[in-house]
C-alpha cells in the first residue's frame, strides 16, 4: 500500500475549503436501510463533521453501499433520519456527488465533456464549464487526455475523470463506494493520493467505502466498522494521512478484530424486524 507524502503543515487541519464549496456536515440518526421494506442495515448512527474524512469498512454485504446511497439522497431509510446541514435529506442534490467503482463515465462523451456534466446541469455557460472541467482535468493529470472517449482511457484514468468530474460541480459532500477497488495496487497508491491533494484543494467532505483496512487508514480522519446492527467500531486517527507517523499498528489490529467481529452477527431476519409487529 503506497502511504501519501502530504506533510504534517497541510494535513494536520482539514484544509482551508474553496470559495464555492460548502463543506457538508452529514448525519444518520437511528437509520434502517433496505429494499422493498426489509430492511438490510439498522441502527446506525453516524455523524460526519464538515470537511472530513471518514471511511466506512464493513463485511460484504453489511449495507456501505446502500448507506451512502442513503447519503447521497438515492433511498429514504425505512426508519430513522438522514440529515445534512441540519435539513432531512429527501432525494439527490447537486451538493453531494457519487463516484463508484464501476466506470460511472458517459462512453459517448470525451473526459472533458463528462467532466463539464455537473457544471451543465447547474446552468453554468460553455466558456466557463470548459474552463472549470480543463482547470480539474489538470489537477488530476489528463490535461492531454481531454479529447479522448472514455474507451480510450486506462481504469486509472477514468477514475480519475470521476474523481474530476465529482469535484468540478463543487459538491459539500463526495461519497466514494470503493472507487480504487478494480485497480492494480501502484494505481490505487497514486489514486489515494490525488484523492487527498484534490480533496485539500476543494475541502469538502468525504464518505469512502472499501473493504481495505490500509486504504482505510491512509485516507481517513476517523474509520468506523459497519456491521448489519450499526457502527460497532469507530477509530480517531492521531495523524491523519501523515506518512511520517502512520497510525499504530494496534489501531489495525483493533479495526480488524472489529471487522472480523462483525462477520460473525447474525443477519437482519425479517421475522425478527419489529416494525413488522406494527405493520
Ligand atoms: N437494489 C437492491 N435491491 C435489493 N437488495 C439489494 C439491492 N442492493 C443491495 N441489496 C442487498 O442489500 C444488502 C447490502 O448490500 P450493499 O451493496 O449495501 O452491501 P455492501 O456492504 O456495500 O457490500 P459489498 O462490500 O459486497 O459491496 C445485500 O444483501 C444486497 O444483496
Amino acid at each position: 500500500m503506497t502511504a501519501t507524502t502530504t506533510t504534517e503543515t497541510d494535513t494536520a487541519a482539514h484544509p482551508a475549503p474553496a470559495p464555492d464549496v460548502r463543506p457538508a456536515a452529514i448525519r444518520a440518526e437511528g437509520v434502517s436501510l433496505g429494499y422493498a421494506g426489509e430492511p438490510v442495515v439498522e441502527g446506525v448512527d453516524i455523524d460526519v463533521s464538515p470537511g472530513e474524512i471518514l471511511v466506512v469498512l464493513g463485511h460484504s454485504g453489511c449495507g456501505k453501499s446502500t448507506l451512502l446511497r442513503a447519503f447521497a439522497g438515492l433511498l429514504r431509510p425505512l426508519a430513522g433520519r438522514i440529515v445534512a446541514d441540519g435539513a432531512d435529506v429527501t432525494g439527490p442534490a447537486a451538493e453531494r456527488a457519487l463516484v463508484f467503482q464501476d466506470d460511472a463515465l458517459l462512453p459517448w462523451r470525451t473526459a472533458r465533456r463528462n467532466v463539464e456534466l455537473p457544471l451543465q446541469l447547474h446552468g453554468v455557460a460553455r466558456r466557463e464549464r470548459r474552463r472549470v472541467a480543463d482547470e480539474w482535468l489538470e489537477r488530476v493529470g489528463l490535461s492531454r487526455y481531454a479529447e479522448r472517449l472514455p474507451g480510450q482511457l486506462s481504469g486509472g484514468m477514468r477514475q480519475r475523470v470521476q474523481l474530476a468530474r465529482a469535484l468540478a460541480g463543487s459538491p459539500g459532500l463526495i461519497c466514494m463506494d470503493e472507487p480504487f477497488g478494480a485497480l492494480d495496487a501502484q494505481t490505487r497508491g497514486s489514486m489515494q493520493q490525488l484523492l487527498v491533494e484534490t480533496w485539500a484543494a476543494s475541502g469538502c467532505t468525504v464518505v469512502f467505502v472499501t473493504h481495505d483496512v490500509d486504504e482505510a487508514l491512509v485516507l481517513a480522519d476517523r474509520v468506523v466498522v459497519l456491521g448489519r446492527h450499526g457502527v460497532v467500531a469507530e477509530h480517531r486517527i492521531d495523524h491523519p494521512r501523515d506518512s511520517a507517523r502512520p497510525p499504530a499498528a494496534e489501531q489495525r489490529a483493533e479495526i480488524l478484530a472489529a471487522l472480523s467481529r462483525t462477520q460473525s452477527l447474525a443477519p437482519i431476519s425479517p421475522r425478527t424486524d419489529p416494525r413488522k409487529d406494527v405493520a
